[in-house]
């Protein structure tokens, strides 16, 4: 039954005099990718081998220093994966490899047997420290939990005395610690690192986990603010986060809980990991870019990654996944469309130093993303999107009078379609409507004689098989003149434009004429070498549509 009635909220913790609010994250954090442990467990099929392979090296290529990569005395794969990084030699010097463990002595000597021969490596042990876990799952009281917790520390310090080549870290997770009474999580936390703080200048990380979201971000904030007031020897250790996705909000608290004094973030790719998944380092990440902070992680080609991760996770990434999904940087919708375009051209003609662009929060260049996927065409889109993909695709520029025309012909066409129209379909569209001549109208060739202010042209055009004598102010004009002097009509040239077009086309002018020709109203565009052939031609075209139509009308 869906009664809400079944659940009592989650009570926050009293900290009325909370700073992290005031903070600015303005570096990244120490990051830890855990894809091929938390994000691994999670999966269907866990990862082989080769895919595990295939991950690390990536996450290596990408930049983390330090990569949990696996839970080795869990089964053999896993052990047979680290042994291969480490007798393969396929981690970097600067890469700190860390695996987990429960806090059981077969389980501990089993993962240090693991990680023999390893340069340095962090042993991460772990138990459940909430009032859920001690009384439901465990059974035991909190004295209980807490000494598996320092019987689990004594057993990680003890066996890596007996592998000294080896530059150990130590990191204790409280599982469940949202769901653990604070003040109880940092009894249990400091007398974890009193066994381990006898070893001078062995680094230690205390890991918090939201292993289940269970509250706003803003009260995992408060947690970590207290746990960090509230440990003894802050100083000594590293405070890591390691946040799930449940209400969806794992990146939210992940980043308040920096604000709130963490220094190390555990996530994995796109978020991969139990249930809804783990705290997302690639969007965590690109937000700290999109503030003009360095991540420190090397996202420019976000394809490779959302590639290695489907290959490896066999799960496919969201394309509204934030930052990496395939439709994040494009608008369908007109006035997003209108606004991207003239914010681009904006941004290029002022030259600006910082991106500042309406509807997209980054250049999406930066993580190898086209501009040809920023702006697609279907029934939402307006008049601005679609003369972008004809300048974008094709070149061709459009004067702004034109716009609404040919946007009504494609709205014509999606609306009947009831789908997204290609940039090659818009094309054929604007030749059918604008370009399209019977080849009666073709320009073969002029002449024009500039005196007393006017010019006195002949034209050779197709049709007439004749040729046609204008006199006029300009080119056009005469052969306007010329045209309505012969068909015995009245034209009136009300929109022109011509210009030349990108360097590196083989045509290399353009001209856009609109005629009103006995009262109603043809456009026309042309293309050719030079700027009178193309607006003369665009005439010939626009006169040939009045035509066809009168043609038809008489018929
Ligand atoms: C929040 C997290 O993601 S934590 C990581 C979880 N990841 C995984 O579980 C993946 C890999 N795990 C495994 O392959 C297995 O669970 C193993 C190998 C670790 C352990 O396997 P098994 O001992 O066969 O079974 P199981 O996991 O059910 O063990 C439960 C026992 O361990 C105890 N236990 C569970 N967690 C811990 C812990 N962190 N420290 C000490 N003891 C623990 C339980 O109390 C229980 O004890 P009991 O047998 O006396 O009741
Ligand atoms: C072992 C811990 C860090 C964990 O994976 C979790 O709580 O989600």
């Amino acid at each position: 039954m869906f009664d809400h009635r079944k659940y009592r909220p989650f009570t926050p913790i009293r900290l009325s005099d909370r700073t992290w609010p005031d903070k600015q994250i303005t570096s990244a954090p120490n990051w830890c990718s855990v894809d091929l442990r938390d994000g691994n467990q999670a999966l269907i099929n866990p990862m082989n081998v080769e895919q595990k392979t295939r991950m690390f090296t990536l996450l290596v290529k990408l930049g983390f220093k330090e990569i949990e990569v696996g839970f080795p005395s869990a089964s053999q794969p896993d052990f047979d994966f680290v042994r291969k990084l480490i007798e393969e030699k396929l981690i970097p010097d600067d890469v700190c490899i860390q695996v987990l463990t429960q806090a059981r002595e077969e389980l501990i000597s089993r993962s240090y047997e693991a990680l023999e021969g390893a340069k340095q490596a962090i042993v991460h042990v772990y138990n459940s420290t909430s009032t859920v876990q001690r009384e439901q799952v465990f059974g035991l009281d909190k004295n209980g939990i807490k000494a598996i917790a320092v019987q689990g520390a004594k057993w990680v310090r003890e066996y890596a005395m007996q592998y000294p080549q080896t530059a150990w870290r130590f990191q204790y997770s409280p599982e469940s610690f949202t769901g653990t009474e604070m003040e109880y999580a940092v009894k249990v936390c400091d007398a974890v690192i009193e066994v381990w703080a006898q070893d001078k200048g062995r680094g230690m990380i205390i890991n918090l986990p939201a292993t289940v979201e269970v509250s706003t971000p803003n009260v995992f904030a408060d947690q970590i603010e207290w746990f960090c007031r509230n440990i003894k020897q802050r100083d000594l250790v590293e405070i890591s986060l390691h946040t799930h996705n449940d209400r969806g909000c794992g990146v939210a608290a992940a980043e308040l809980g920096v604000m709130a004094g963490a220094d190390r973030i555990e996530g994995t790719l796109i978020g991969n990991g139990e249930r809804t998944g783990n705290m997302d380092i690639v969007t965590m990440g690109m937000n700290l870019y999109s503030q003009g902070i360095d991540p420190e992680l090397d996202f420019s080609d976000i394809k490779e990654i959302i590639n290695v991760v489907e290959y490896c996770t066999e799960l496919p990434v969201a394309a509204r996944h934030p930052w990496a999904g395939e439709l994040v940087y494009t608008a369908f919708s007109g006035s997003h469309q209108d606004a991207i375009r003239k914010s681009i051209n904006y941004h290029e003609e002022h030259n600006l130093d910082f991106w500042e662009v309406a509807y997209l929060p980054i250049d999406p260049r930066d993580i190898g993303r086209e501009y040809e996927a920023v702006i697609r065409i279907n029934s939402q889109s307006g008049k601005g999107g679609v003369a972008l993909v004809l300048e974008r695709d094709y070149g061709i520029t459009l004067p702004k009078w034109m716009h609404a025309e040919l946007s009504k012909v494609v709205q014509q066409a999606t609306e009947t379609s009831g789908e997204e129209i290609s940039a090659k379909t818009i094309k054929a569209l604007f030749d059918q409507h604008f370009t399209a001549n019977s080849g009666q109208w073709l320009l073969n060739g002029y002449d024009l004689h500039t005196g007393d202010g006017h010019i006195s042209a002949q034209f050779d055009i197709n049709h007439s098989q004749n040729m046609l004598t204008g006199k006029g102010t300009g080119a056009v004009d005469a052969l306007c003149n010329a045209l309505a002097q012969q068909y015995c009509v009245a034209i009136e040239i009300s929109q022109f434009d011509e210009h030349s077009m990108a360097h590196g086309s083989t045509a290399h002018a353009q001209a856009s004429v609109a005629l009103t020709i006995n009262g109603d109203a043809y456009s026309a565009v042309a293309i050719a070498e030079d700027t009178s052939g193309a607006a003369l031609q665009a005439v010939l075209t626009a006169f040939s549509k009045s035509n066809t139509h009168q043609m038809k009308g008489a018929a």
